[in-house]
């Protein structure tokens, strides 16, 4: 195992429409949906799909939403990011700035959706893909 990259906990379908992206999976997959949960600091609303790991579904959440350009360019929905545990969040943010990737926002973790210090790594340094990391002790 890494040393400091543990677990991947998600993959984030962005979509245009919570609702309607949830209902398909429960429909088609008969997976455990959990309830929305609306996180106005991240500028989303969330629900997890439980089915083997968990797939994140998220929508824009107010006018500053950080992925309301990504729903815009793709409006069916699309890929969004991974989410890996990382077990200590600032060694692992020093470290990859050291590497020379751009860490999103003030570079400062926020508590995200599983109640974890969550940072943001650029999608045009890891070939197109937004990586989330969050704190797991
Ligand atoms: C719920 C809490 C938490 C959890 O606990 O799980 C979450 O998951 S919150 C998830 C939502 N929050 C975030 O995504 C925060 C980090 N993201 C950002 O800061 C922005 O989305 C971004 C990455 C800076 C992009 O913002 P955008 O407005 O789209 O900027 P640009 O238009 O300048 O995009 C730059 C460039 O990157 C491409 N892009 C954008 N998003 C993605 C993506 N998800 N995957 C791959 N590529 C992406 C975009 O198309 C631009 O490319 P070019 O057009 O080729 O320049
Ligand atoms: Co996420």
């Amino acid at each position: 195992m890494h040393d400091f990259l543990t677990w991947v906990n998600h993959v984030a379908l962005a979509v245009p429409s919570l609702e309607v992206a949830v209902a398909r999976y429960r429909d088609s997959f008969a997976a455990t949906v959990s309830e929305p949960l609306a996180l106005p600091e991240h500028g989303v609303t969330v629900a997890f799909v439980a089915i083997a790991n968990t797939i994140e579904r998220l929508e824009p959440l107010g006018d500053n939403s950080p992925i309301a350009s990504f729903v815009a360019k793709n409006p069916d929905g699309g890929m969004h990011h991974i989410y890996y545990e990382v077990t200590d969040i600032l060694a692992a943010r020093d470290r990859l700035k050291a590497a020379g990737a751009r860490v999103l926002g003030s570079g400062e973790p926020k508590v995200g959706a599983h109640g974890k210090s969550v940072l943001f790594l650029h999608p045009k340094d890891f070939f197109g893909t937004l990586i989330e990391l969050a704190e797991v002790k």
